[in-house]
């Protein structure tokens, strides 16, 4: 008999699964010396979903797969890799890893994918590696990596100010539907808030009171009124540079959307539906019309990054 070698099963592995956002409401104040903007937003987390598979390595390395992969660094620079390396710095561990990454949020479409990912790497390499940090020096590491991280990290829905890191939980009832209309081409972050500089050159600083319709939505779990309170001071930037997206907003509005707006930075648009099955009827009336390359549907809120599997 001979026995063929087989290579060594990793030591373990941890799968951590974390949400995609909608930003329910964005609200932007004049760009500050650092370069960052002020905001206020509400953040919604929904069931479109970035997992993410650590396992021990020699070297700290990335695979991904799923739609628009190949549009995903895998160099240093991707976001997963960073939260590791900021990990292994803090923690003063010298380990390596091997993430997978399966992206299933759009690729620079204003939900947060990449701040997913890098949620997703910092609590799988915590529990990989056993650092033995708490929660709050997680959540200073993931404001680090990004202004959308802590959000992709603490999940439901909460209130974003600062630079969009500085959270507060809001309270929400129920569950909202939604359709999404994705593109593949993205638009960068950085370049919307630029055109943002762009439209509003000396603007006000975000106004609280402008989201009290929005929260006692939530309150209520009241999706018509939610509907009526979305809003992104975003859009026209996005707009701006992708005047392709006034077609999925109008579609949505057309085929009787609760409410409708860009996503974050876009250009994802979200449309608020009804109920599941309303949901359905959006993402048809998308497909039909041939505005979007890709349609989810999804519902909210849902926790942040999570453990589903470790052995
Ligand atoms: C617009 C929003 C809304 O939630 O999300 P996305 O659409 O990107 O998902 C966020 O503000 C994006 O957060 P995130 O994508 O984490 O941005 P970061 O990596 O921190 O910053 C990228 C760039 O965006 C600009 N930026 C970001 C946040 C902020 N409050 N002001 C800014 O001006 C800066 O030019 C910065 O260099
Ligand atoms: N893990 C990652 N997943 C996706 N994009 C990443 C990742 N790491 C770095 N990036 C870079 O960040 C850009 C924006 O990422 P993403 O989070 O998907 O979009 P958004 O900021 O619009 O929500 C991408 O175009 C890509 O160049």
């Amino acid at each position: 008999m001979t026995l063929t070698p087989v290579a060594p099963l990793p030591e373990h592995e941890v799968r951590v699964r974390a949400p995609g956002k909608v930003n329910l409401s964005l609200r932007v104040g004049p760009r500050e010396s650092d370069g960052y903007h002020p905001v206020l937003t509400v953040f919604q987390a929904v069931s479109v979903f970035e997992e993410v598979v650590a396992t021990p390595s020699d070297v700290r390395e990335l695979t991904v797969s799923g739609p628009q992969a190949e549009l995903v660094p895998t160099d240093p620079s991707n976001l997963a890799l960073r939260a590791a390396a900021l990990l292994a710095e803090r923690a003063g561990v010298d380990e390596g890893v091997h993430l997978h990454l399966h992206k299933g949020v759009p690729v620079a479409g204003g939900m947060a994918g990449g701040s997913a990912d890098a949620a997703a790497a910092l609590v799988a390499c915590d529990t990989l590696w056993r650092t033995g940090l708490g929660r709050d020096d997680l959540l200073e590491l993931a404001a680090e990596l990004g202004s959308d991280v802590p959000f992709s990290f603490v999940g439901h829905t909460a209130v974003g100010s600062g630079r969009g890191h500085l959270l507060t939980p809001a309270l929400s009832r129920g569950e909202f539907h939604w359709a999404f209309a994705v593109q593949d081409r993205g638009l960068s972050t950085a370049a919307v808030y630029a055109a943002f500089d762009e439209l509003a050159a000396a603007g006000d600083p975000p106004d609280p009171e402008g989201d009290v319709p929005l929260m006692q939505a939530l309150r209520a779990g009241d999706p018509r009124a939610l509907g009526a309170a979305l809003h992104n001071d975003l859009q026209l930037a996005a707009l701006e540079l992708d005047p392709g997206l006034a077609e999925p907003l109008a579609v949505a509005q057309d085929a009787g959307a609760l409410g409708v707006v860009v996503s974050g930075s876009g250009p994802t648009v979200a449309a608020l539906a009804r109920s599941r099955q309303h949901a359905l009827v959006l993402a048809a009336a998308f497909t039909a019309s041939g505005v979007a390359d890709r349609v989810l549907t999804a519902a909210g809120p849902v926790s942040g990054a999570r453990v589903v599997a470790a052995d």
